[in-house]
């Protein structure tokens, strides 16, 4: 479906993609998972032809693509990190407004239901809550029924039930049949909705494989969590406020712990965000 080879962006002199190859099977939910500023929104907007390549291959549907023409346009859903809309126009006006712009695609009301938001239908777009506003965003890209839908960090800023309700309709998408390239620094995220996951910072792909792939291949053993203070600091990695220990003796790690006095811990299979601190030394989020 999409195939990009050694992609690389100059920035002046800065390097902000560093030469990334990736493939995303058809029908697939992919995701470039990496912290702020590895490169995913520049990477998602060169393959939408909003920025240029400085060097590297594209490939779309099977076919060597320089720039990203009307006619793969017309087989593509975007939906940008921050879209501006005509805040005085009502839902339903915006949909048949953005149905305009492409000659195939969905039905202004079939989106609605897609997206949940029938009973917002005729709510001007100022008056939508930041879940709505962002749902109507997503149903947008859905628009000119799309074989693959780019959506760039869809659920930031969004509070959590919101974003189950965005996890909903991406999943909803994927039934459809599409394929959807998403981007994310939610590592929650990806580890629900990808099958395939890579993980990018500072401009390189340093992991890819779907999630549970990512965990086994990892070698990450059963983690346990303390709170951080002066006696757990340096039994492992700390990471938003937790010592997080990897051990292969559970029994001898808790051990150890009660041995300095905490009783508060949480024993816990390896997760995502677990892969990255151990590929990168850092949280996702820092
Ligand atoms: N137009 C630009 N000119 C110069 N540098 C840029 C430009 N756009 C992005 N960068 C730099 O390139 C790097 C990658 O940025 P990019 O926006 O692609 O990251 P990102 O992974 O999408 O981050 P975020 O999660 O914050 O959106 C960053 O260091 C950023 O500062």
């Amino acid at each position: 479906m999409l195939k990009v080879k050694n992609l690389k962006k100059l920035y002046g002199q800065f390097e902000a993609l560093k030469g990334i190859s990736f493939e995303i099977e058809r029908g697939s939910i992919f995701s470039l998972l990496g912290p702020n500023g590895a490169g995913k929104t520049t990477t998602v907007e060169i393959l939408e032809g909003l920025r240029k390549k400085t060097e590297g291959e594209i490939y779309y549907f099977g076919k060597k693509t320089e720039f990203v023409s009307r006619e793969i346009k017309e087989k593509i859903g975007v939906c940008l990190q921050k879209t501006e809309l005509f805040k005085e126009l009502t839902v339903i006006e915006t949909l048949k407004l953005f149905r305009g712009f492409y000659k195939r695609g969905f039905e202004p009301e079939a989106i609605l239901n897609l997206v949940g938001l029938k009973e917002k239908a005729k709510s001007r777009v100022k008056n939508l809550s930041g879940g709505q506003y962002q749902r109507l965003v997503l149903g947008l890209s859905f628009i000119n029924d799309p074989e693959l839908i780019f959506l760039d960090e869809p659920t930031t800023g969004l509070d959590p039930q919101s974003r189950r309700h965005v996890w909903e309709i991406i999943r909803n998408f994927k039934n459809q049949g599409k394929t959807i390239f998403l981007t994310t620094h939610y590592m929650e995220e990806a580890e629900k909705l990808a099958d395939i996951v890579c993980i990018i910072d500072n401009g390189e792909i340093i992991e890819s494989g779907s999630p549970q792939n990512l965990i086994e291949k990892s070698n990450l053993n059963v983690i346990v969590e303390v709170p951080k203070n002066e006696k757990t600091r340096h039994l492992g990695k700390i990471f938003n406020n937790k010592v997080i220990i990897e051990t292969k003796d559970v029994r001898k790690t808790i051990q150890e712990i009660l041995k300095v006095g905490i009783e508060n811990f949480i024993v816990r299979h390896p997760t995502l965000e677990d892969v990255f601190l151990r590929l990168t030394g850092k949280g996702l989020r820092d």
